[in-house]
C-alpha cells in the first residue's frame, strides 16, 4: 500500500475510499500531535519589580509545510518567586510569544542585561563573504552586529556537543566554537597570475577538489574542524585562539576566573583526530559516541588592543593528563573549583556510551598556569546500584550556570532507570540527592537555576511538557525534602481529540527479572538484577476485557535508554489504539555499569532474550494477546527488531525498522563507527582486535551476530524506513535485508528519505514515517 501525498493532507477534495478516509483521519491526528510545542530552554533573572523573577522561555513547534522547526520565545513573570506564593495563581505570561527567525543560538549574558544572537548565514555567497552574524542586543536595541568573514571562520557550532558559547566575566568578550575556514581548492586552467599562481574565476580556469577532508562522521558530514574564536563586543573584531595543534578539534569553551594579574584564560575540551583507545590514526564517528578520548586544555585568550596580553600565545596546556576523558568544564561561581564530567568508563571499555563520573579540581587562580593536581572523584562510576538507589550519572552536559546559591551544590539532569530526574551533587561530600519526586512517572529536565530557585520541565507519555518551579526552603541544609515543586500553568491548547487521547493514556514501569537462560552464566551481580520496561496503553487494561494490540518499541545504541518523557509519535500510536512496551534491556543506560557492560559481546542474544522475557511478563499479566504483537525499532533497535522476527518468528505479526543494523559484516566497512562493530560483537576484546581491514574470521563473527544470519526464518511482512544520507548505518544495510526478504517471497515496504541522516528526524520525514507506521500496524495487528 503506497501512500499518495494527496490523501495525507486534510484538504483533499477528491472522493476517498474508506481506507483512504481512515488514513486521512490518521494523518490529521498526527498533524495535531505535531502541533504540540516543546519547552527547550529558560533563563531566569531577578525582576526589577520587587522579589519577582523574570523568565524568558524558549519554545519550538514543528512547521510541517515548511519542513522546519519554528523557534519562539515568551516571557513569564513570577512575582515573589521563592517566597511561598503559589505560582499557579500568581504567574503572568506575556500575551503572545515572538518567533525568532534566522537565529541559530541565543545566549544571554551572565547578568541578563544583554543577549547574543548567533545567525549562521552559510552558505555564504561570493558577494557576501560573511558566514556568521553575531548580534548583541540590549534591553531595547541592537547594540552591535559583527559580520564575521568566511575567511576567518565558518558556521558557529550549534550541535550541543562541540558547541560552546561563553561570555567573559566583564561581559565584553564572547568565546565560541566555529568551523575553521575552508582551505583553498586548487585552481587549474590557462590563466596564470602575475606571481605564477593560477587565478580562480578567470576564463579557462576551474577549481579542483583538493585533498579529502576527514570529518567526525554522522551529523558532521562536510563540517570542518571546530576551533575557538573570541569576539570583542566593543570593537566588533574577532580573533582565532591560536596554537591549537592541527590534530585537535576544540569545543565547549568557558572563561576561567580572572587571575589577579589580569590574565584571561580560556578552558576548553579537545579531541584528538587519532582514536588512541582503538590505536587507529583516524577520526571515528562522534555522534552518540562518548568513547572518544578527550581532555581539558587551557590557553590565554587572544589579545585585543589595550586588553592585550603582552605575550605570544603558546600551545594550549593539557589540564587533565591522567584521565582518558574530560568534558563539560564549569567553574564554581567563587572560582575555586573546576568541575567536569568524564566518560572514562566508555573510553576505557570501548562501549560507545557508559556510566559517567564527575570530577573536581582546585583551580590555581590562573596566575601561573600549570598542569593541575590530579582531579578528585566527586561522583564515581556506579557498578551496581541498590534497587532504589542512585544508579550513576547518565548526563553529558550541564547548564551554563548549574549552581545553587551555596556555590558548592551542582544541579544536573540524569537518566535514572526508566525516568529522567534532576539531582544535586555536593562538591565536597559527593552526596547525590534526587530532587524530583520518587513517585512521579514523569521525566524531568532542568532548565534554569537562580539562587535557590529551580525551573524545570516535566512530561510523561500522557502529558506533554509542563513547566515546574521549586525553591529550596532551607538555606542551611540542602536536602531533597527542602525542594517543593509547583506547576507553572502553561496555557497550551490541544484539539479535543488530542486532549481526549492524552487523558486516557495510562503508563507504568514494569520490573523484568533476567531470563532464566542466564542461569548458567557467570555474571556480576549488577547484571542479574531486574531491568525495566515502560508499558503505555490507551486506558487501563481491565481484567477479562480484550487487550489492545501491543507494539514493542526498542531503543537504539544499544547503550541508550527509553525514558518516560512525552513523545508525540508514540502518543499518536496509543491514540490509534495500540499499547506500547518500551524495553530497557540490559545494556541500557541508567541501571549501573555492570548491567550495561554485560551486553558487550552478546548482542543479538542477551538483548533479544531480555526483550522476549519482557514480552512474556506483559502476556502473563494479560496486558496483551500473543497473536497481536508487533515490534518497532531504529538502528540497534532495528537490529533487535529484525533479530526478533528471525529468531522468534511465531511471536510477532510484523516488524518495522528505521535505519536498522542488519548485517554487521557489511556495515563494518562503510560505517563511521567500525569500532562499534568490534565492541558489540566481541566485547572488551574488541579494543585489541580492532582493525581497519577486518579479517575473514572477524567478518564471519560479525555475520553470525547479525539479523541476516536468521533471515531464512522470517515469516512476517516488514516495513523499512531508511535515510539515504545515513553515515552510521548506511542505507545499503537495510536495503540488503529488505531484498533478502523479498527474494524469500515476503511482503516488504520500503521508504527511502533521500535527504535524511541516521535519525530521520526532518519534520516531514518524521511525519511520513509515523503516519506509515500507524497504517502498517493497523493493517497487520
Ligand atoms: C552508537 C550508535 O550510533 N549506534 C547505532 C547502531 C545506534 O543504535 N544508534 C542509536 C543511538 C540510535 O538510536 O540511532
Amino acid at each position: 500500500m503506497e501512500l499518495a501525498p494527496a490523501i495525507l493532507g486534510s484538504n483533499s477534495a477528491a472522493p476517498q475510499a474508506p481506507q483512504d478516509r481512515q488514513l486521512a483521519k490518521q494523518s490529521e491526528l498526527l498533524q495535531s500531535f505535531f502541533g504540540i510545542p516543546s519547552i527547550d530552554k529558560a533563563w531566569a533573572s531577578p525582576s526589577p519589580r520587587g522579589n519577582g523573577l523574570d523568565v524568558v522561555v524558549a519554545m519550538s513547534q514543528i512547521d510541517l509545510p515548511g519542513n522546519a522547526k519554528r523557534n519562539f520565545m515568551s516571557h513569564l513573570y513570577l512575582p515573589e518567586a521563592g517566597h511561598g506564593l503559589d505560582p499557579a495563581t500568581n504567574c503572568h505570561w506575556s500575551p503572545f510569544p515572538i518567533q525568532l527567525s534566522g537565529a541559530s543560538l541565543v545566549v544571554p549574558s551572565p547578568s541578563g542585561s544583554k543577549v547574543l544572537v548567533v545567525c549562521n548565514t552559510e552558505p555564504a555567497s561570493k558577494d557576501s563573504p560573511c558566514s556568521v552574524k553575531l548580534q548583541i542586543w540590549g534591553p531595547m536595541q541592537l547594540l552591535k552586529e559583527v559580520h564575521v568573514p568566511s575567511k576567518l571562520h565558518g558556521s558557529v557550532y550549534t550541535d550541543g556537543w562541540f558547541e560552546g558559547v561563553s561570555w567573559s566575566h566583564d561581559e565584553r568578550f564572547i568565546a565560541y566554537v566555529a568551523e575553521e575556514p575552508p582551505v583553498d581548492r586548487p585552481v587549474f586552467g590557462q590563466a596564470m597570475g602575475k606571481d605564477g599562481q593560477k587565478q580562480e574565476g578567470e576564463a579557462g580556469t576551474w577549481k579542483g577538489q583538493g585533498d579529502w577532508m576527514e570529518d567526525w562522521g554522522e551529523c558532521y558530514a562536510g563540517k570542518r574542524r571546530p576551533l575557538i574564536y573570541v569576539a570583542d563586543t566593543n570593537s566588533g573584531s574577532v580573533q582565532a585562539v591560536e596554537g591549537i595543534p592541527q590534530d585537535l578539534s576544540a569545543g565547549q569553551v568557558v572563561w576561567a576566573p580572572s587571575s589577579s594579574e589580569g590574565t584571561q584564560y580560556l578552558v576548553f575540551v579537545a579531541w584528538s583526530s587519532f582514536a588512541d583507545n582503538f590505536k587507529t590514526p583516524r577520526k571515528l564517528g562522534m555522534k552518540y559516541c562518548y568513547n572518544r578520548p578527550c581532555a581539558l586544555y587551557a590557553t590565554a585568550a587572544p589579545m585585543f588592543g589595550s586588553h592585550s596580553l603582552d605575550r605570544t600565545p603558546g600551545a594550549p596546556l593539557k589540564l587533565t593528563a591522567t584521565i582518558s576523558s574530560a568534558f563539560s568544564p564549569r567553574f564554581s561561581p567563587d572560582g575555586e573549583f573546576l568541575v567536569f564530567l568524564s566518560a572514562k568508563a566508555a573510553v576505557d571499555s570501548g562501549a560507545h556510551c557508559a556510566t559517567n563520573s564527575l570530577h573536581c579540581v582546585k583551580w590555581s587562580g590562573g596566575d601561573s598556569l600549570g598542569t593541575l593536581p590530579p582531579a578528585r572523584d566527586v561522583v564515581p562510576v556506579i557498578s551496581r546500584p541498590d534497587a532504589k538507589g542512585f544508579p550513576g550519572l547518565y548526563c553529558s552536559t550541564f547548564l551554563s550556570h548549574p549552581w545553587l546559591y551555596d556555590n558548592r551544590t551542582l544541579l544536573l539532569t540524569s537518566a535514572w532507570r526508566s525516568t529522567q530526574v534532576i539531582v544535586s551533587v555536593n562538591l565536597e561530600s559527593g552526596e547525590v540527592l534526587r530532587l524530583t519526586p520518587e513517585d512521579s512517572i514523569s521525566s524531568w529536565s532542568l532548565l534554569s537555576v537562580f539562587k535557590n530557585i529551580l525551573l524545570a520541565v516535566a512530561s510523561n507519555p500522557g502529558s506533554p511538557p509542563d513547566l515546574k518551579i521549586a525553591y529550596c526552603s532551607s538555606m542551611e541544609k540542602i536536602s531533597d525534602a527542602a525542594f517543593q515543586w509547583s506547576d507553572i500553568p502553561t496555557p497550551v491548547e490541544h484539539t479535543e481529540e488530542v486532549q481526549s487521547i492524552l487523558s486516557s493514556i495510562s503508563s507504568r514501569i514494569l520490573q523484568i527479572p533476567v531470563p532464566s537462560s542466564d542461569g548458567n552464566e557467570i555474571l556480576p551481580q549488577g547484571a542479574k538484577d531486574p531491568f525495566e520496561a515502560i508499558f503505555v496503553s490507551p486506558g487501563e487494561v481491565k481484567e477479562g476485557s480484550e487487550p489492545p494490540p501491543l507494539v514493542l518499541v526498542l531503543h537504539g545504541g544499544p547503550h541508550s535508554v527509553s525514558v518516560t518523557g512525552f513523545s508525540r509519535n508514540y502518543a499518536f500510536l496509543v491514540g490509534l489504539g495500540f499499547s506500547l512496551l518500551h524495553v530497557n534491556y540490559r545494556g541500557s543506560l541508567g541501571f549501573g555499569e555492570e548491567a550495561l557492560q554485560c551486553l558487550l559481546g552478546n548482542v543479538g542474544r542477551r538483548d533479544v532474550n531480555d526483550v522476549l522475557t519482557a514480552l512474556d511478563v506483559v502476556l502473563a499479566e494479560g496486558l496483551a494477546k500473543p497473536d497481536k504483537v508487533a515490534v518497532v525499532g531504529g538502528s540497534h533497535g532495528g537490529f533487535l527488531t529484525s533479530h526478533l522476527i528471525g529468531q522468534a518468528p511465531g511471536r510477532f505479526v510484523t516488524g518495522i525498522v528505521r535505519n536498522p543494523v542488519c548485517n554487521i559484516s557489511s556495515m563494518v566497512g562503510i560505517t563511521d563507527i567500525p569500532d562499534w562493530c568490534y565492541m558489540e560483537s566481541y566485547g572488551k576484546a574488541g579494543l585489541n582486535l580492532y582493525d581497519e581491514a577486518p579479517s575473514v574470521k572477524h567478518l564471519g563473527a560479525f555475520y553470525q551476530a547479525s539479523p541476516i544470519a536468521h533471515v531464512d526464518k522470517v515469516q512476517v511482512p516488514t516495513m523499512f524506513l531508511l535515510g539515504a544520507q545515513d553515515r552510521r548505518v548506511p542505507v545499503s544495510n537495510g536495503l540488503q535485508y529488505a531484498q533478502a526478504l523479498r527474494a524469500r517471497g515476503l511482503e516488504v515496504k520500503v521508504i527511502v528519505f533521500p535527504d535524511d541522516i541516521h535519525a530521520i528526524d526532518r519534520p516531514q520525514s518524521d511525519f511520513e514515517s509515523f503516519v506509515n507506521i500507524g497504517a502498517w500496524l493497523k493493517r497487520f495487528t
